[in-house]
């Protein structure tokens, strides 16, 4: 087996669930395979100053929401500068109860092309960051009881040189296209312009405007200088509870995945 001397969690994760998972496989991978583990956030424009760029000898658990099925589309341009020295990786895909379509594989392809060897994969599901109901509360523990089982089956294929690169995984090649809201009358429509509205509850803290994964909010925490995500970063984590949507369109497709997506999706482990 290649040398792996370390383990890197490294993620992008505005509302923390991603974040979550990603950690828990990284911590149960430190564990079984008896070698240190550290986190490397690029959720804010000032993590993603500098590339990517891992030795040979990291194990690196690779986790991304799901945006529209997909690996959110702006991050792509950052994620294909960086370079993975041949190291070994594990794709890690977290999405809102609805589906994570060709999220997965895309990530997987990600790495590959950059040179980062993937030995295991896994898609889990968190509260959907439009919402409070929506996988409400997870991952919880019997997500991360899976996102651990991972971890045991990713070390012992690496400890015994089991594994097979690049892993097989669900998903289509080509990969469909983004998915796209639709409006009441069951046309599609993006929300890429909507940005989310401030209350007279506000007491500009400014905490929103340092947990913005764009650098969009102005340090008025009223204004804004750059486009919205929809992440949910700003809304979830104003301690006011000031900021909320009204767009109808965001409002009826919140609604629509609230109603349609009830049951419990599982995550799926490739191994
Ligand atoms: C713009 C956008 C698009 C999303 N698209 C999907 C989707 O296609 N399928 C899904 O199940 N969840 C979707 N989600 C929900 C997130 O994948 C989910 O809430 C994830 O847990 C958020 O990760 P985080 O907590 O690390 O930010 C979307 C969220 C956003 C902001």
């Amino acid at each position: 087996m290649k040398r792996i001397s370390r383990i890197a969690a490294v993620y992008f994760s505005p509302t923390g669930t991603t974040k979550k998972i990603t950690e828990t496989i990284a911590e149960e991978c430190s564990r079984r395979m008896q070698l240190p583990w550290k986190a490397h956030s690029f959720t804010l424009p000032s993590e993603r100053q500098e590339i990517l760029h891992f030795p040979s000898n990291v194990l690196i658990i690779f986790g991304v929401p799901v945006y529209a099925g997909r690996v959110p589309n702006f991050l792509l341009s950052y994620l294909n500068q960086s370079e993975g020295g041949e190291a070994f990786g594990i794709p890690v895909v977290v999405y809102g109860n609805r589906n994570y379509d060709d999220a997965l594989i895309e990530l997987r392809d990600i790495m590959e092309m950059h040179h980062i060897h993937t030995i295991a994969g896994g898609a889990f599901i968190g509260e959907h960051s439009f919402s409070y109901t929506l996988g409400k509360g997870r991952p919880d523990k019997a997500d991360l009881v899976q996102a651990r089982s991972l971890a045991d089956s990713a070390a012992s294929s690496l400890l015994t040189e089991t594994y097979a690169t690049p892993i097989q995984v669900k998903g289509n090649i080509p990969y469909r296209p983004y998915y796209i809201p639709q409006k009441k009358d069951g046309t599609q429509k993006k929300i890429t312009s909507v940005f989310p509205k401030i209350s007279s509850e506000c007491t500009n803290c400014g905490r929103c405007v340092h947990l913005c994964p764009m650098g969009s909010i102005a340090d008025d925490c009223h204004s804004y200088t750059s486009f919205c995500i929809k992440c949910g970063a700003c809304v979830k984590g104003c301690p006011a509870g000031a900021r909320y949507y009204d767009d109808e369109t965001y409002l009826y497709h919140k609604k629509a995945l609230e109603q349609e997506f009830i049951r419990r999706a599982e995550p799926e482990l490739f191994i």
